[in-house]
């Protein structure tokens, strides 16, 4: 018993010896630490000895020891940095959680990321799965004296960051903005970009104290992330600057005091489009002061998405000009893109930018692992698992099998029980609880105590569970994270040491942007890639130069999509008269034709004026708010509650089209890590009633997605360039879109073995969009057939050559458009065309700008097919496969594809002949016939 002078403490160390420990009060750490180690020596055979610290009463035995000389100890032995940074270890930071009566201790043995390589080579990676390890050294800082023209202010800011010395970019950058120029900082990931822009942003608020800045970002969570670094960084300022966040959370009261107080508005192009722009008389004071407009993560704005934020910024820009009589200066920051200039000039509708790339910040040593599971023969694994003497029968009897999914959760697991902090990146919700799952069932066996370390974050939990966990980690109380992309944006979660990547995320600019999570401030770290046993990421295993040696993706933005214009232009209408004279400079030399055709759709309407210039164009539509309906990145309203129906605890909203693929009744569900069984879906309240079970199972939809051409003409005329192309066949329809689910699958968890086929009756998911389609001929079925070649498998693939071209040829993101991709056990008939459709509801009008071009698309499908040399019928992420390919690159057949791309050509090219040698030329002159 605890005497009136001491405390017991319950000890366990990771071999789960475990005693209890008299302590007397007010102990020092050190004392403490030598009690701990007369009571477990540590043992020759127990490398990792970890401790853990369970006060039996309650979190008082946390006062014996300040958290001062708990960092102080810490640093003393070189486990952990010091400092600020001292305090997000994980290794530090439990103690200084003061609810906390947990204390994990890593005394020896906890690994550096670069000492974990040798040790993976060594022990689980012994095999062979350690296919290519990529060296990215070190860089060094280029640092530059603060500016002596930087106010007391400013310097006050950067001390207490703890900032003496700035990099030369971020002097560049500040410059640049202060001369007055337009500015995108693009160096890499945590290369102190933020700075850049909120120098050279307070200076200026702080001396003139009516100016205003707008700041935004793709998500809420990054807003909130800035919101906590100005505040922190503005603390001892005294103008006052009345920093806030603008967004959907933001409550009615709070958003009335931000519009007649805020200088520096934090929001996002959501916002600025539904609410901020149609109401601009109430932000009449920030527009009218707007000095900065600054464009965090600019790589996020591509595609569909892009486009629109590029329409919102110019109604923006004009709306400043014409109604309010300014001119914000703009700086954008982007980590990944290879065209951040160009790209951020189209975003803004900017007449020059200055680029800032020459990075000063400094760079510890990365190195970047390819994990290649099947890599390794089964013998060879069971040969290793039969070695292998720490792990538990669970654990062996699993790694047999190569499955992606345990190797990197053995490796989440390896990680976290050496002190590293890890974030695992998994493509898909479910893979990410999965991962979970299965790394939490290793350290149920090896170290109990960091069970609990580890979690799940995903864009589907209810927002104040992402914002705990964001914090949780942030603070060290965990030490690890299964994630999809969400977490991939810059929030600032502390220190991390290692990413796991299960499978390639979708392009390499996403890959690196993630992988940037890990190493920052100056600190090594490592990535680990773990390859599926698709083609893709099979190729990449094959071929790391491709990987390593290839410039990461453009971003692409067409702000003169017709569609996309049009919809923007109605509410630009709405919310100031538009005219030619003044607005053909933000929408560029397709206004005018966009105004008759709102016109004659009955948006517009114009009082006569002499002269056709001069003529404001007012808006007259139906809708109040027309900007209600015009989405800008396809965010569904319709959600489906998860609800654990014993303590009614909603545990996710998850969105219409996806919500039939998670839950359905006898799904298995899962949320951090725990199994839940589906009991009921009411689909008329859109809830799923679960309860929580240990299920050795889980279940797989059995579904497919078709696209149905309407031959419905698409409203919108597409201006086609002069350069005369060839004619073609091939025709721009508005389409549906459907997805249906017919039934599941019971599977075995580990062995992976279907165990039962249940059918299904669930509505269907339909969206309307736009698609190009060409129809294949029988004569070319019969010629691929002839040569015992798969047709499918060859539409496929003629398919994806053909979205890996277009981008070449159209502004746009090869993720705008979708091909239609055949489910391998799926026996159905399928029609024999090659189509491409928009992935937008609604269509972006993608479809029918490919439509006049479609002759010279397939020409270059069939050049990129017969000059790839890559062997095999599966072809490489160069010819045939997709990134984005939702049937993971099944049943594609290169050289089908190449018979086919040929043959469609050919017949194209003999019915506009034959149709000259007849004189019957069908409207062919036009390219647009068809549209
Ligand atoms: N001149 C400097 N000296 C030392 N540390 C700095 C300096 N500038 C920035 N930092 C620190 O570097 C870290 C990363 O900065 P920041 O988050 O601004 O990077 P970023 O480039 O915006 O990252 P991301 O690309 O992930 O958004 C922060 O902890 C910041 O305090």
């Amino acid at each position: 018993m605890a005497g009136s002078g001491a405390r017991e403490i319950q000890v366990r160390t990771i071999t789960g010896e475990s005693t209890a420990v008299l302590v007397p009060n007010n102990s020092t750490i050190e004392e403490l630490k030598l009690l701990l180690k007369q009571s477990f020596p540590p043992a020759s055979n127990s490398p990792n000895f970890h401790l853990f610290f369970k006060c039996k009463n309650g979190p008082e035995i946390l006062a014996a020891f300040s958290l001062e000389e708990l960092l102080l100890s810490v640093k003393e032995h070189g486990i952990a940095a010091s400092g600020k940074e001292a305090k997000r270890t994980r290794r530090s930071s439990a103690a200084s959680s003061s609810d906390s009566d947990h204390v994990h201790c890593h005394e020896t043995n906890s690994l550096l990321p670069m000492e974990m390589v040798e040790h993976l080579r060594k022990g689980i990676g012994s095999k062979g799965q350690m296919v290519h390890v990529e060296d990215v050294g070190a860089r060094k800082a280029t640092y530059v004296e603060i500016p002596n023209q930087l106010s007391d202010n400013m310097r006050s800011a950067l001390k207490s960051l703890g900032i003496t010395k700035l990099y030369s970019h971020q002097v560049e950058s500040i410059e640049a903005s202060h001369a007055g120029k337009n500015v995108v900082v693009a160096t890499m990931t945590s290369s102190g970009k933020s700075l850049c822009y909120n120098l050279a942003v307070l200076e200026v608020l702080s001396q003139d104290l009516l100016s205003c800045a707008l700041y935004l970002f793709p998500t809420k969570a990054l807003a909130q992330d800035q919101l906590r670094a100005l505040l922190d960084m503005t603390k001892g300022f005294d103008a006052s600057l009345n920093i806030g966040v603008y967004d959907g959370d933001t409550s009615q009261k709070d958003r009335t005091w931000l519009r007649d107080n805020a200088r520096l508005l934090i929001t996002n192009p959501d916002m600025l489009h539904i609410s901020i722009l149609p109401h601009h008389e109430r932000f009449r004071r920030i527009l009218s002061n707007l000095r900065f407009v600054v464009i965090d993560e600019a790589h996020a704005y591509k595609g569909a998405f892009g486009c629109h934020t590029a329409l919102i910024m110019r109604r923006l820009r004009r709306l400043c000009s014409h109604v309010y009589g300014s001119d914000p200066y703009f700086i954008f920051s982007t980590a990944t893109s290879s065209n951040p200039r160009e790209h951020c000039m189209e975003l803004a509708n900017l007449p020059t930018l200055e680029l800032i790339q020459n990075d000063g910040s400094p760079s510890a040593r990365k190195l970047f692992i390819l994990w290649n599971p099947i890599a390794c023969p089964k013998t060879l694994l069971e040969e290793t698992c039969s070695m292998d003497t720490g792990g538990s029968t669970v654990e062996i009897a699993n790694f047999r099998n190569s499955s992606p999914l345990l190797n990197v959760s053995r490796l989440f697991a390896e990680m976290v029980q050496h002190g590293l902090r890890c974030i695992a990146f998994c493509k898909s919700r479910k893979l990410c609880e999965i991962v979970l799952s299965y790394t939490r069932e290793i350290l149920r066996d090896t170290a109990p105590h960091l069970v609990e370390s580890i979690c799940a974050y995903r864009a589907g939990y209810i927002a104040t569970d992402r914002r705990r966990i964001e914090r949780d980690f942030f603070d060290g109380k965990l030490c690890g994270i299964a994630a999809t992309n969400a977490l991939e944006l810059g929030i600032d979660v502390g220190h991390i040491d290692v990413t796991l990547h299960l499978g390639f995320p979708g392009s390499i600019a996403s890959l690196w942007q993630q992988a940037g999570r890990a190493g920052r401030r100056e600190r090594p770290s490592l990535a680990v890639y773990v390859a599926f046993g698709g083609p893709l990421d099979q190729y990449f295993m094959n071929h790391p130069n491709k990987l390593f040696g290839s410039p990461i993706e453009c971003c692409h933005i067409d702000a003169q999509n017709q569609q996309v214009l049009e919809q923007h232009l109605v509410c630009a209408a709405h919310e100031y008269p538009l005219c030619l004279l003044y607005d053909e400079k933000y929408f560029g030399s397709g206004l005018n034709c966009s105004i008759s055709s709102l016109k004659t759709r009955g948006y517009l309407s114009t009082v006569q004026s002499c002269d056709s210039s001069f003529q404001m164009w007012n808006y007259i539509g139906h809708e109040k708010m027309p900007s209600h309906s015009v989405s800008i990145r396809a965010i569904e309203n319709v959600r489906y509650e998860v609800i654990d129906q014993r303590n009614d605890e909603v545990l996710e909203e998850v969105e219409e089209s996806k919500a039939f693929f998670q839950i359905y009744e006898g799904a298995v569900y899962m949320h951090q890590g725990k199994t839940y069984l589906v009991k009921k879906l009411d689909l008329s309240n859109k809830i799923a009633l679960c309860e929580e079970a240990d299920l050795k199972y889980y279940t797989r939809t059995r579904d497919y997605t078709d696209v149905h051409v309407n031959g419905g003409k698409i409203a919108y005329p597409v201006k086609v360039s002069n350069i005369r192309l060839s004619r073609t066949t091939a025709k721009a329809h508005t389409c549906k879109v459907t997805t249906n689910w017919f039934g599941f699958y019971r599977i075995w968890r580990g062995s992976n073995q279907i165990f039962d086929t249940v059918e299904l009756s669930l509505p269907s998911y339909s969206y309307n969009s736009q698609a190009v389609w060409i129809p294949v001929p029988q004569s070319i079925k019969a010629a691929v057939n002839k040569q015992n070649f798969d047709f499918r498998g060859g539409l496929h693939a003629a398919s994806h050559a053909l979205l890996n071209v277009v981008p070449l040829h159209i502004i746009c993101n090869s993720s705008d458009l979708a091909p239609e991709c055949p489910n391998p056990h799926d026996r159905r008939y399928y029609p024999e065309r090659i189509l491409l459709y928009d992935q937008h509801p609604g269509g972006l009008g993608v479809s029918v700008q490919v439509q006049p071009l479609f002759t010279e698309l397939l020409t270059a499908a069939l050049e990129l097919l017969t000059s790839c040399y890559c062997l095999g019928d599966a072809g490489c992420p160069n010819c045939v496969q997709s990134f984005a390919c939702h049937e993971y690159n099944e049943v594609l057949h290169k050289d089908a594809a190449i018979i086919i791309l040929k043959g469609v050509l050919d017949t194209d090219k003999l019915y506009f002949r034959r149709c000259h040698d007849s004189s019957q030329v069908p409207g062919a002159e036009d390219p647009c016939q068809n549209v």
